[in-house]
């Protein structure tokens, strides 16, 4: 799909092989640690990709560093050639209790990125609307947090993401803080999304197999300081399910991502 936005800043065409962010000659240092040093990757439109490395390889910094979160401290991260004040992005947080505002209700924490924005009510609810009936939210948004299962807040916080029409997310372990049975009903739900919206995603995970899973690409990070080993590709369609965890392709790009992550532990 190809496609022209026009937002209040600028505007910017999206399609299959046009780079989201691209990321050049990225340096980040604390005190003397140095994460990245002449690190270098552009992520497409309309991808998913899981960045998997060893403990501690600032795989949450590269994220954090793409969505403005933390500051980096030499080359550029350019938005299909726009500073990032000139995009819109998504972020979900790994503790989903933390992140929701817990005196607001859900949907008044879905709306919250359009009312920074200035959208005028009647859009907001429009748009809120939009994403119940894309993502066949079946639960009522006019409750508070504390109200809902963890799955189901991990699923305010990605609608929350969503709301701005974002053109890439970034995912920091959204798992972590859920059981089983939430993980796997999140997992359903990201693939939803993804093959709805084709935005970019960007996964960080601990897990593997999750990685794999939802991923048309894993990103396979070295030790410190942190460079590119390989790009592992997962050429299997959505929707993926139980069966695909059998798959010979699948196997195949959990064994290779595994040994690569091995190799590097070990060095
Ligand atoms: N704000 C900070 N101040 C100082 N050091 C930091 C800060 N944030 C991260 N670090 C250090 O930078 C390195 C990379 O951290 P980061 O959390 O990005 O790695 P990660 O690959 O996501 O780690 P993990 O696999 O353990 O989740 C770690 O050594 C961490 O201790």
């Amino acid at each position: 799909m190809h496609a022209t936005v026009t937002d209040s800043a600028n505007s910017y065409s999206s399609g299959p092989n046009t780079s989201v962010v691209t990321l050049t000659h990225l340096c980040k240092n604390f005190g003397s640690e140095i994460i990245y040093d002449d690190f270098n990757f552009d992520f497409k439109y309309g991808t998913f990709t899981s960045i998997f490395g060893p403990n501690g390889c600032g795989k949450s910094t590269l994220i954090n560093m793409m969505a403005g979160l933390t500051p980096y401290d030499g080359g550029q991260i350019l938005y299909n050639g726009r500073d990032i004040s000139k995009a819109t992005i998504g972020y979900v947080f790994q503790n989903y209790r933390e992140a929701l505002f817990p005196w607001w209700k859900a949907y008044e924490n879905i709306e919250y990125p359009l009312k920074i924005k200035g959208m005028p009510a009647a859009e907001r609810h429009q748009r809120l609307d939009e994403l119940i009936e894309q993502f066949d939210i079946k639960f009522d948004l006019n409750r508070y947090p504390y109200e809902f299962s963890g799955g189901q807040q991990q699923l305010i916080s990605i609608l929350r993401a969503l709301a701005p029409n974002p053109e890439i997310v970034f995912l920091d372990e959204p798992f972590s803080a859920l059981d089983y049975e939430m993980t796997l009903f999140i997992r359903d739900k990201l693939q939803l999304i993804f093959t709805q919206s084709k935005i970019a995603m960007v996964l960080v995970s601990h897990d593997l197999e999750d990685a794999v899973f939802l991923a048309e690409q894993v990103l396979m990070l070295s030790k410190r300081p942190t460079r590119v080993v390989e790009i592992v590709p997962v050429d299997l369609p959505y929707p993926r399910n139980d069966r695909t965890l059998q798959l010979p392709e699948f196997l195949e790009a959990k064994r290779r991502s595994l040994e690569i992550f091995q190799q590097e532990v070990h060095k």
